[in-house]
Order: structure tokens, then C-alpha cells, then sequence
């Protein structure tokens, strides 16, 4: 998969480069390459944004210079890409979403700053390739290049020889629908604490049920949503305890 990212902000996405991640790209397991959009600019200043039309708060990126370096990002690699604008205003990133891209060849990331970029941007693009734009989560950012480090990390952790142990992402939060539980590691007492006496009796029929007892106590009392949005056939009987 090859990434691209455009932001005003190169140095943001420096942490790509690192850890697993940075080993992935290092592999060529996963191709990443940011451009800065100031590149595009023409004028001395290189201005990239501009009041509003209709007046109101902050400035708006400007569309000739993402025109432009749309046009040139997409040019520099002949795989289809899809384009990925990260936005308070977006529909919700997901694990499913990270799951959907990770089948992608190329996805192209535009950081919108300011009060976001112009809607023409976004609108000519969809006109030539599949465009998201997606939050993640319901706060506002200065930027949207935190968003793609999330977004980021959450796909590159899908590819093939990117985790060491794969299996890892099939058991991911999520990926039954409830929240993962707790977990445990040595020493067996720490600070007077305990590790729950089912995990290391060797049963693993009461290992899995204790776990899925506490993964759905836990998604009902944190997010009671996850529980009701599940399939009826997804609980068994002894899970309808919770
Ligand atoms: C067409 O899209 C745009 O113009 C995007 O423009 C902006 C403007 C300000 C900030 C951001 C960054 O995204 C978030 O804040 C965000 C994403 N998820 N949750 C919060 C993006």
C-alpha cells in the first residue's frame, strides 16, 4: 500500500517513521510519502488560505493550491487511490473502516487547517476517485494530521507482516463487537493485587467464558450502544446474564 500525505505541517507526520510501523515502511511492507502543500504555492507568501465567502470566523484553505497538489500526489503513482479528509464533519472511522482501507492500494490524506479546506476541493475529487471524509471522534482538532496518524496506524496494523503476531488483529477490540477485558502478566501479587485465580488454572472453556464475562460486563457499563447495536444471534444464553 502507498500513502500519501499533504499537509502544511511535514514534520507532524515524523512520528511514521517510527517503531513498527517505521519498520513496516522499512520492509516495504507499506510505502509512506509527505509533501508539504506549500510546495504548490506560487506567490511569495505562499498563501494557502483566504477569508470566507459569507463572512464568519477564521480563513479557509485555499482550492487552487490543493487543486494543484492533488493533481501532482496523484500523478507521481499510477495505482487508483482513495482520498481521505479527516474532519469534525466527517462520518465516524471505525474499526470497520480501518478494515475496508487496509484493502486499498493508495490512500491519499489531505490535512485540512483553519476552517477546513474548500468544499470544491472534495467535490471535484469525488468526481475521479472514492473520497472519505471522515472524524474521529467529536472534538475539534487544530489539524488533521493527529487524524491521520490514528488513521494511519489503525490500517498499516492490518497489513499482512505488519504485526508480528496477526492473530492480534483478529481478536482486536471490536472485532466481536464488545470491548476487549482486562489483562493480566507476572508477578501473580502486586501491591496486595491479585491476578483473577480462573487464568492460571488451565482451563481454558472457563478462561474463555470468565473472559467474555468481563468483556461484555465491561461493554455494557461503558458503552451500552456497542451492546445494543450487536446482532441477536451474537449472545449466547449464558451471555443474556448481562
Ligand atoms: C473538507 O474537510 C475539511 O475541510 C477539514 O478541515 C479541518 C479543519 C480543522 C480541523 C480539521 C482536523 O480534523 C479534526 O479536527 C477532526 C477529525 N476528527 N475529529 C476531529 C480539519
Amino acid at each position: 500500500m502507498r500513502i500519501d500525505v499533504v499537509t502544511i505541517f511535514p514534520g507532524y507526520l515524523a512520528p511514521l517513521r517510527e517503531a513498527l510501523l517505521g519498520r513496516a515502511i522499512e520492509a516495504g511492507l507499506v510505502e509512506v510519502a509527505v509533501h508539504d502543500l506549500r510546495d504548490w504555492t506560487h506567490d511569495v507568501h505562499q498563501a494557502v488560505d483566504d477569508a470566507p465567502y459569507g463572512g464568519g470566523p477564521g480563513m479557509v484553505m485555499k482550492p487552487q493550491v490543493w487543486g494543484e497538489a492533488l493533481d501532482a500526489v496523484l500523478a507521481a503513482d499510477e495505482r487508483p487511490a482513495r482520498l481521505v479528509v479527516p474532519t469534525p464533519a466527517g462520518r465516524p472511522f471505525r474499526q470497520s473502516t480501518a478494515q475496508a482501507w487496509a484493502g486499498e492500494q493508495r490512500l491519499v490524506f489531505a490535512c485540512g487547517r483553519y476552517e477546513g479546506i474548500d468544499q470544491r476541493v472534495v467535490d471535484e475529487a469525488a468526481a475521479r476517485m472514492p473520497v472519505d471524509e471522515v472524524s474521529i471522534g467529536d472534538y475539534v482538532l487544530v489539524g488533521g494530521e493527529v487524524a491521520v496518524l490514528v488513521m494511519v496506524e489503525a490500517v498499516a496494523r492490518l497489513l499482512p507482516g505488519v504485526l508480528g503476531n496477526p492473530v492480534s488483529a483478529e481478536q482486536d477490540s471490536f472485532s466481536d463487537g464488545l470491548l476487549e477485558g482486562p489483562a493480566y502478566t507476572r508477578p501473580l501479587t502486586w501491591r496486595g493485587l491479585s491476578v483473577p485465580e480462573v487464568l492460571r488454572s488451565g482451563h481454558h472453556g472457563a478462561i474463555a467464558r470468565w473472559r467474555r464475562d468481563r468483556a461484555l460486563e465491561r461493554t455494557a457499563d461503558r458503552r451500552p450502544d456497542l451492546l445494543a447495536a450487536l446482532p441477536a444471534d451474537a449472545l449466547d444464553a449464558a451471555d443474556r446474564a448481562f
